[in-house]
């Protein structure tokens, strides 16, 4: 059966200095979004420099499209990908038009016409040197190239990051957009709630180098609870699917509800509130 992974990661690992990154493992289906959290310097962008071959993996494998990425298969593989996190650097002499020449050469589905709907769009003026552009500029200029040439799947670092409030909102606009076929997939990275709320189905945490909570978000709202309670026990305050305890008053916040209302039921313990767990309460947990 072939498969619908349009990225599978295996036991990755990189070591870079004093930082460990992984093992890491991850798939990524065709036709949803991933978003990426994770303290400062928990390692998102180094495992997108690795997805995109900047960096090399001291072990493991990546496979995109079902295909490791090679020296012979890097420029095919990598015209499916679009992505954003700071690679334009080194060409800031270049005015946003010469980047535009020189990128849309490297991609046979460049598309001029979207390329200059989103100029429009996002206000940029393309005989700007690319230097000269802002940090939020810079930003709407990747976003653009990366969506220029309609790639199959978008790796984004932060692209929100130091945008203005009614860029950002274009900027989801444009991601939904990007993602309702249902062909195409995505990793984001990202500091804000709103955008994983909006954008994305599955969530990945990671910590210190490690991927220690990964969840779809729907079952996040199904599943998690905050519930207050009149009394307790050891067995359900190291409960496996309990995540903080509080005292005063007592109360708890639980992965799976259904499961510890059966526990307080057999342990004749009432649950007077339940109240639903907001996904930054969650991703806060994990911090
Ligand atoms: N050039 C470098 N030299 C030494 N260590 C580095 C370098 N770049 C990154 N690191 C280290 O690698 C680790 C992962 O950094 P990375 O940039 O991937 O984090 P991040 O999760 O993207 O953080 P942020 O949310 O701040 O963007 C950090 O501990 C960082 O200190």
């Amino acid at each position: 059966m072939e498969s619908t992974n349009v990225m599978t990661i295996k036991e990755l690992t990189k070591n870079y200095k004093a930082f460990m990154l992984g093992p890491l493992n991850l798939n990524v289906e065709k036709g949803t979004s991933v978003a990426l959290v994770g303290a400062n310097g928990s390692g998102k962008s180094m495992l997108f420099r690795l997805i995109m071959n900047i960096l090399q993996p001291t072990e493991g494998s990546i496979e995109i499209f079902d295909q490791e990425l090679t020296m012979e298969n890097e420029v095919s593989l990598k015209e499916k990908l679009g992505f954003v996190g700071e690679l334009l650097e080194p060409f800031s002499y270049l005015s946003i038009k010469e980047l535009s020449t020189m990128i849309s050469f490297w991609y046979p589905t460049w598309d001029d016409k979207t390329y200059h709907h989103l100029l429009e769009r996002y206000q940029i003026n393309e005989e700007t040197k690319y230097g000269n552009c802002s940090k939020g500029m810079k930003k709407k200029v990747e976003f653009i190239f990366s969506l220029s040439h309609h790639p199959d799947l978008l790796l984004l670092d932060e692209p929100t990051a130091g945008i203005d409030i009614s860029t950002q909102r274009k900027i989801k606009e444009d991601l939904m957009l990007f993602m309702e076929s249902g062909e195409k997939s995505m990793i984001i990275a990202t500091h804000m709630v709103d955008e994983i709320n909006q954008l994305c189905d599955y969530i990945t945490v990671l910590d210190r180098g490690k991927i220690i909570y990964t969840a779809n978000k729907d079952e996040i709202y199904e599943n998690w609870a905050r519930l207050w309670v009149t009394g307790m026990t050891d067995s359900i305050r190291n409960h496996p699917n309990v995540f903080h305890f509080v005292e005063q008053p007592l109360q708890l916040i639980t992965n799976n509800w259904q499961i510890l209302e059966d526990e307080f039921r057999t342990e004749g313990i009432t649950i007077t509130h339940s109240q639903k767990v907001s996904l930054e309460e969650v991703i806060d947990l994990f911090q």
